[in-house]
């Protein structure tokens, strides 16, 4: 088995319906129960921000901070594995100004980026659920957040490329259109837009090998992916004749864009096509239940992945899973869980769903913003 990587710790302050709350975890999975609108899906957000970015709701800070609270939020963690502690929030340790700050150990990371190196997270969640249906934005966020697994440098990259593309678009859409300067930025946006769809593939062929590994033993259908839009047919070109092409591509289409006022070709409108592999179908025609155990699927074998690259098993987040599987897939579910081997984090609002966990399971009752060893 793996060193696991798991929260021994978990307090809030004036984090959503949270004035504060304090958790004592034994790396045992946590199982959260209580009523709609008690606080078990704020709990897990909580967790969620271990990881870059804004969390799995990805809410704006103001949105965060409890209401009618005097200052800002706190999460606080220690984990165990990594023995340390991240701290995530502001206003309440003094720091100056709004943003989310990250402390490891103590000191205040440059970048969310670092959480990286100490964990890994992965949620499951019902606002998930018309992922394949839903926007290509939708979906291109979730491949990139599966890149970053893999490759924590991913995020970066991605900020980057944006904000050469951000510069090209002010400039044409100002009719500025000195060649100098557009070069300049087509030439970044060439090299870290094939740096992104070159992750992204990378991702895509081992999520496909490991799915393919584990696919007799899956309760859970096998989800095919491919990457969709720019770059798809780029195969296994190599990246300096990819650079070339997207960066004379970019330069041709300069007044077309300028039209337009954005860039409308690139690997920022590159997605990931996902279908159903046993009925060979595009998962966006699946029924409602084939499309969430084909996303069930997708974010296992993307847990298992995470554990193979990183060498630890991620921190997993399954909010209201448990509630819309039968029996044998919920046992299944658990079964995947343990070999994982990481921690878990569950929620739903009946308890009886998740007794087959046994002593495995750490049980809290969260009853408007509070929570109880249940
Ligand atoms: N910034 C905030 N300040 C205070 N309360 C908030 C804030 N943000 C959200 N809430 C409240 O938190 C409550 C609990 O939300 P949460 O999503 O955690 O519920 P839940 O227990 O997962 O419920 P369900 O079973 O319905 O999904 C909601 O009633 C919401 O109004």
């Amino acid at each position: 088995m793996l060193p696991s990587i798991f929260l021994t710790a978990l307090k809030l302050t004036d984090f959503r319906n949270y004035p504060q709350a304090s958790l004592v975890l034994d790396g045992r999975h946590v199982v959260l129960t209580g009523n709609n609108g008690s606080g078990k899906t704020n709990l897990i957000e909580a967790v969620s921000f271990l990881s870059p970015g804004r969390g799995m709701r990805r809410a704006a800070y103001g949105q965060v901070v409890r209401k009618g609270a005097p200052a800002g939020f706190a999460v606080f963690t220690e984990l165990e594995g990594m023995e340390g502690s991240v701290a995530i929030g502001t206003g309440t340790d003094g720091a100056e100004g709004t943003g989310r700050k990250v402390r490891i150990n103590g000191t205040q990371a440059a970048s969310g980026d670092e959480l990286l190196d100490h964990v890994r997270v992965i949620w499951l969640t019902p606002s998930m659920d018309g992922l394949f249906t839903g926007s290509a934005g939708d979906r291109r966020r979730f491949l990139d957040r599966m890149v970053l697994s893999i490759d924590p440098a991913h995020g970066r990259r991605v900020a980057d490329f944006e904000r050469a593309m951000r510069s090209r678009n002010r400039l044409l859409s100002e009719r500025r259109m000195e060649p100098a300067w557009l070069s300049g930025l087509e030439e970044q946006m060439a090299g870290l837009g094939v740096a992104m769809a070159l992750a992204r593939r990378e991702l895509l062929s081992l999520l496909t090998g490991l799915i393919a590994e584990s696919e007799a033993s899956s309760p859970f259908p096998a989800p095919e992916i491919a990457l969709a839009g720019f770059f798809a047919d780029a195969a296994d070109a190599p990246a300096i004749d990819l650079e070339d092409r997207y960066r004379a591509m970019l330069e041709e289409e300069r007044f077309r864009d300028a039209a337009a006022g954005r860039t409308l070709d690139g690997p920022h409108r590159s997605e990931m096509a996902v279908r159903h592999a046993q009925k060979d179908m595009d998962a966006a025609l699946c029924s409602t239940g084939e499309q969430k155990a084909l996303l069930l699927g997708l974010v296992l074998a993307h847990a298992r992945l995470t554990r193979r690259v990183s060498g630890h098993p991620p921190v997993m987040l399954f909010d209201e899973v448990a509630a819309h599987l039968d029996e044998g897939r919920r046992a299944a579910l658990f079964d995947r869980i343990a070999e994982i081997g990481g921690q878990a984090f569950m929620t739903g609002t009946d308890r009886s769903l998740f007794e087959a966990l046994g002593a495995d399971g750490q049980f809290f009752n969260v009853s408007d913003g509070r929570i109880q060893a249940d």
